[in-house]
């Protein structure tokens, strides 16, 4: 068989490399560094961001990064209470939940969502093992409670992360796998808990000393005057953002709460990217710029990414 040259395009072929070799300080800078990523649900929107999300998670782990995935599933719930006619609200970003919504909180996170994910990632490279907060203890609960206007509001089952027990995440990063982790978790009453997603991914970063948190959600990153679209904060000092924590609304304010803990708690960046962008993650961590909204300790630099 003759293989014949096409004309090369010089610039196009120069750009691809550029960007390779732009990749370059970045890869350095996190082989061999844990990277926690929490999954929302609002991202997983169809099947091709979904693989292209699976392919950024072996690409990393190919690279030598050590990626573990937490993620979430709120509008699955929500779509699998509609089907059983059980009805759920959110107060303050959670959603409350009775025992009888637990059960389908467990049911979809590790069933469903998680399986999915794992199935997803294997197919590009058998690397993802998935484990909920009871594998092995992982996360323990407490009840959790929230204040809202002044008055103190039951939340049902609602966990918050009380401790981690990261050896078996551990285990499976030191064997090359990459752990899958759905955020439902014991309490220390025997019942299971409903954690948020963003909360068990921050617990599980600062527990792991990760390097990085990216959370991949439905916005662009955090806009400066929600419900106008049209600033995104594109970095925030960690003293800066808990002052404007109290203001921030919905879905927002656990995700916001969450990068608070894990950069106070040592995660040197959390970031919040656009999962609806095709291989945001890979942007996020392998560009100069990087994407999205970036909280930084209130001692850390200003350079990028
Ligand atoms: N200041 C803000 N900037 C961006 N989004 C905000 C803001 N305040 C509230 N939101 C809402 O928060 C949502 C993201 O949170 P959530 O729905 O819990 O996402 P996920 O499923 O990714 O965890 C956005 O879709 C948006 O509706
Ligand atoms: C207490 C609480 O609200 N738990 C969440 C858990 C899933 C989650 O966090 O999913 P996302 O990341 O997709 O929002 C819920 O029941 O929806």
């Amino acid at each position: 068989m003759m293989a014949v040259q096409r004309e090369l395009d010089e610039k196009t072929l120069v750009a691809k490399a550029g960007v390779l070799i732009e990749a370059l300080p970045w890869l350095m800078q996190y082989a061999g560094k844990t990277v926690v990523i929490k999954y929302g649900g609002n991202a997983m929107i169809d099947e091709d961001l979904k693989r292209a999300f699976a392919q950024d998670i072996v690409f990393l782990r190919r690279c030598g990064v050590r990626p573990v995935v937490v993620h979430g599933g709120g509008p699955q719930i929500n779509a699998m209470l509609k089907r059983l006619n059980i009805t759920s609200e959110f107060r303050g970003g959670l959603r409350v939940t009775s025992p009888e919504a637990m059960d389908v909180v467990r049911m979809v996170l590790v069933g469903q969502v998680g399986r999915d994910l794992v199935n997803l990632i294997n197919q590009y490279a058998p690397f993802a093992v998935g484990l909920s907060g009871e594998d092995a203890n992982l996360f323990v609960a407490e009840p959790k409670t929230i204040e809202l206007d002044g008055e103190e509001v039951d939340l049902g089952q609602v966990g918050d992360v009380a401790s981690v027990n990261p050896g078996a995440v551990l285990d499976l990063i030191d064997a090359g796998r990459v752990p899958v982790v759905a955020t439902v978790a014991p309490g220390p009453d025997g019942l299971v808990y409903n954690v948020n997603a963003d909360t068990a991914a921050a617990a599980l970063a600062v527990a792991l000393g990760a390097e990085r948190m990216v959370m991949l959600t439905d916005v662009a990153g955090l806009y400066a005057d929600w419900p106008n679209s049209s600033k995104v904060v594109t970095q925030i000092a960690a003293s800066e953002l808990r002052t404007m924590l109290p203001g921030l609304e919905s879905g927002m304010r656990p995700k916001m709460e969450a990068c608070l803990r894990s950069v106070e708690g040592g995660v040197s960046r959390a970031t919040i990217i656009d999962g609806r962008v095709r291989h945001a993650l890979l942007l996020e961590i392998f560009t100069d710029e990087g994407i999205g909204t970036m909280v930084k300790a209130d001692e850390d630099g200003d350079e990028e990414n």
